[in-house]
């Protein structure tokens, strides 16, 4: 019945708002019965009649506001909610640590995506619940990426970073393409053997449409369909079903994400021209079991949907970091030639960096701790739900309570780092070295059971990319109009991920020698 909602005419659709209205009343009195003679739960601002919370949280930049709402009510952990959803934020660390990581088990669940369902997504390891179904995802999408078996796309991340500075000293004027490309390149072959053969190929596009689609789509969890599924059937044009009108024009990209790949790589396996990849050895296993008639209990659509997370999950996450690093490196020439003597005194001037010297690049590392500090990408992390009960500090925290770490505050906590927003990689040094000893940030990826799979091989793609860029590369403002390198306020998105947008940067060879080098480099991996 509720399909047929979209052709209603407003006098109908006034009714069924009408029941809606009963159903927030019922949902209220369950509030009420749930949390009766429990501790108190959580503070937070006071919440409005019916609607809860629902209107005061901003859709943008949500973090900030949860961050300053922490110091009003003086409280680390906030209690919200609305329609019969409730949620709570964690805004330290000592929070997270102990009811994401020490009582994880209890704080492994997701929540419903029921936006991303109406994005068309398949089987996803990031948004399954916790049950059997998420375990077989994780048991079969953890183990490659382990800190150990991550080594063996090392080559493969050193011959893409090649190509990525290449790229950004030839068309200067689409360095940003040639970071899609990098992050791209990598997930794509490692998840289904294919190759991004240049700048122009249509798995950048798709890749970036994807990112597109999940980047501006609100913090997860946070749609008024979420918060009350039934809405996803009110018709699109109502004005609040503005996230319904964005998931459904969307939907397209990460139905094409999670088929056209797969079945670009069923065809190279038909073909006999496949190169090993997360398919082709899933494929492997699904083929023979069928041959022999044993079930298979990670299907099809498992295969398509843990594939096309290696991709989604990894490729834009990856990209707008590189994005920061140039930002942070255009803003701050000082730590960008204090890490150029770096690499140089390590490497040398007659080759470029290899996986070896990452290890002796320890001003480079802390570029990229600095650099996830300052703008956290999933800045209200990726949401865990509650699977029982629990008291946390005298507060309670209802089962099905969805958990949202507040990591941008965390990384922001003037208590652990002085002055939050500049950036100084030197902060994590000890006082003796001319640091602060500060601790590195901790978060970024996630906590407790349903960390992030992939941040192993995300930390090995940054460094090395980092590292072939300070090499090769000078970073600087982008010319004026009287050809002056000419400052800006680059613009961000705080919709969902906390992204820089697009941004123009003066990327250029760091001398003749470099590029001599760079391009026999790129040369040499041809074919590998
Ligand atoms: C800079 C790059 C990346 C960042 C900042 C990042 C961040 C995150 C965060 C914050 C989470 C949520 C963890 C939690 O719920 O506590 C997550 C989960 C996840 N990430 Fe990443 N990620 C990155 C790269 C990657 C890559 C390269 C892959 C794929 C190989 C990947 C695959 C996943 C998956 C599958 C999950 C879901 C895990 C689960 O629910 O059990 N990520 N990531």
């Amino acid at each position: 019945m509720f399909q047929h909602l979209n052709s209603l005419n407003p006098s109908s659709t006034a009714v069924i708002l009408g029941l809606a209205v009963v159903i927030l009343l019922a949902a209220y009195r369950t509030l009420g019965a749930s949390t009766r003679g429990k501790p108190r739960l959580p503070p937070g601002p006071a919440p409005e009649l019916l609607l809860g919370h629902y209107r005061l949280v901003p859709e943008d930049a949500a973090f900030k506001q949860y961050a300053e709402w922490a110091k009003e009510y003086k409280s680390d952990v906030l209690f919200f909610h609305t329609f019969g959803t409730k949620w709570v934020v964690l805004n330290s660390l000592s929070a997270a640590t102990e009811l994401l990581e020490k009582r994880g088990s209890n704080y492994a669940d997701r929540p419903r995506f029921v936006m991303f369902e109406e994005m068309g997504w398949s089987p996803t390891l990031t948004w399954l619940r916790w049950g059997p179904k998420y375990h077989s995802h994780r048991k079969v999408l953890q183990p490659p990426f382990t800190k150990t078996r991550v080594h063996q796309y090392t080559a493969l991340q050193r011959k893409e970073a090649l190509r990525c500075c290449q790229g950004m000293i030839d068309n200067p004027d689409d360095w940003l393409n040639s970071a899609r490309q990098f992050a791209v390149a990598v997930v794509l072959k490692i998840s289904y053997g294919l190759d991004v053969d240049g700048p122009n190929s249509p798995w950048i596009q798709l890749a970036d449409d994807t990112a597109n689609a999940i980047g501006k789509s609100g913090a997860p969890a946070s749609s008024i369909m979420d918060r009350f599924p039934a809405t996803r059937y009110l018709p699109r044009w109502l004005p609040f079903m503005e996230r319904l009108r964005y998931a459904r024009t969307w939907r397209s990209a990460i139905e094409n994400l999670t088929k056209l790949p797969f079945e670009a790589a069923l065809k190279t396996m038909a073909s006999g021209t496949n190169s090993p990849s997360f398919v082709h050895s899933r494929m492997g296993i699904w083929n023979d079991n069928a041959h022999k008639g044993l079930p298979n209990d990670f299907g099809l659509d498992d295969i398509k949907g843990a594939a096309a997370t290696i991709v989604i999950a990894g490729n834009d996450t990856t990209a707008a970091s590189l994005m920061l690093l140039v930002l942070y490196l255009m803003q701050n020439p000082d730590a960008q030639r204090k890490a150029q003597r770096e690499v140089d005194g390590v490497v040398g001037k007659t080759r470029l960096p290899a996986w070896d010297d990452i290890p002796n690049l320890p001003y480079t590392n802390l570029i990229l701790q600095e650099t996830y500090r300052m703008n956290p990408l999933s800045p209200l992390g990726i949401p865990h739900a509650s699977v029982a009960d629990d008291v946390y500090n005298g507060m309670f925290i209802p089962k099905g309570t969805i958990v949202y770490p507040n990591i941008w505050a965390m990384c922001h906590d003037e208590a652990v780092y002085a002055d939050p927003f500049r950036f100084w990689p030197d902060r994590y040094r000890p006082k003796e070295e001319g640091g602060n000893g500060e601790p590195l940030p901790v978060g970024n990826f996630g906590f407790g059971r349903r960390i992030c799979i992939g941040r192993n091989l995300a930390e090995n793609s940054l460094l090395i990319v980092l590292a072939t860029m300070l090499a090769s590369v000078d970073i600087d403002w982008p010319q004026g109009p009287d050809g002056k390198p000419t400052p800006f306020e680059p613009e961000w998105s705080f919709r969902g991920q906390a992204i820089v947008l697009p941004f123009k940067a003066s990327i250029t060879s760091r001398s003749v020698e470099s590029k001599v080098l760079l391009d026999e480099e790129v040369q040499g991996c041809r074919g590998e």
